[in-house]
């Protein structure tokens, strides 16, 4: 089976979920045309990292997100990877995913697992507590978000359990270009899956953000990469490359799991 996706690589309104929500619908109207699958958002897409102010932009229980993107999915007929948006419960602001499939039906939720220090997260938001599993198109994906990918523990729990597509949602700043791209490629090689990497445009008072959303196959392959500027980055992905790149590299029967917990500390 054959997928084509789209990463929507906004430049999102500082603290402006209004905005940014036109800014989404007008981009979708402009490649919908394009018989999509599947559309991928940045990270913290509705109010960009204007932590101080999250009390007051949050989405309350992220309903008025969730109806806003299965109304899109079920209008454009295509799967919504949400990115992420800044969610109000009542444990406190969380950085949640959703995804929408063609019929409207909110299928996932994952909620930023490591909170990212050096812009602040842990002083405004609560960290997640469960998996990034969910299915689309009858295929078993994992979503995470932007820090996630320093973490390749958290990556193997999903793909040691059959996860064929990751998901990377984004606000990677620029001076850590090179870190962005060779942590993808290296979840890629590594997970043998696809990694489909949709990162934000533009900058905020504090940060510029690096773009370089991509698509990248089970071997390692970069299919497309954006630039640094806004766009809507396409590519189609084919599920069989998964199967053909795990039967050549066994690397999900090889691992030892057993071994790497029960190695006795030496020093
Ligand atoms: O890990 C990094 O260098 C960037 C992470 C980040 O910007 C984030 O998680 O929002």
């Amino acid at each position: 089976m054959t997928l084509k996706i789209a990463c929507l690589q906004l430049d999102i309104a500082f603290g402006d979920p209004a905005e940014n929500k036109r800014r989404v619908q007008s981009e979708l109207e402009n490649v919908y045309k394009q018989q999509l699958d599947i559309i991928v958002l940045p990270e913290l897409w509705t109010t960009g990292y204007d932590l101080p102010r999250l009390d007051e932009i949050a989405d309350e229980d992220g309903a008025d997100i969730k109806s806003f993107i299965s109304e899109l999915a079920q209008m454009y007929n295509v799967n919504i990877v949400a990115g992420s948006v800044a969610k109000k419960t009542p444990k406190g602001i969380t950085n949640t995913m959703y995804i929408a499939n063609r019929n409207g039906d909110i299928i996932g939720e994952y909620s930023k697992l490591h909170l990212f220090q050096l812009m602040d997260e842990h002083l405004y938001l609560q960290p997640g507590e469960e998996s990034g599993f969910f299915m689309l198109e009858q295929t078993l994906c994992a979503g995470v978000i932007c820090y996630d990918i320093r973490f390749p523990e958290w990556i193997r729990v999903h793909t040691a359990q059959g996860a064929e597509l990751l998901f990377v949602v984004a606000e990677w700043p620029l001076p850590r270009l090179h870190h962005w791209r060779t942590l993808l490629q290296a979840r890629a090689i590594e997970n043998q899956c696809y990694v489909i990497a949709c990162n934000r445009a533009g900058t905020d008072p504090n940060n510029t953000f690096a773009g370089h959303s991509m698509i990248i196959d089970p071997w390692g392959d970069i299919i497309a990469e954006a630039g640094e500027d806004p766009c809507s980055l396409i590519g189609e992905i084919d599920l069989a490359k998964v199967d053909e790149v795990r039967k050549q590299i066994p690397i999900f029967q090889d691992r030892r799991p057993e071994r790497y917990t029960s190695l006795k500390k030496i020093f």
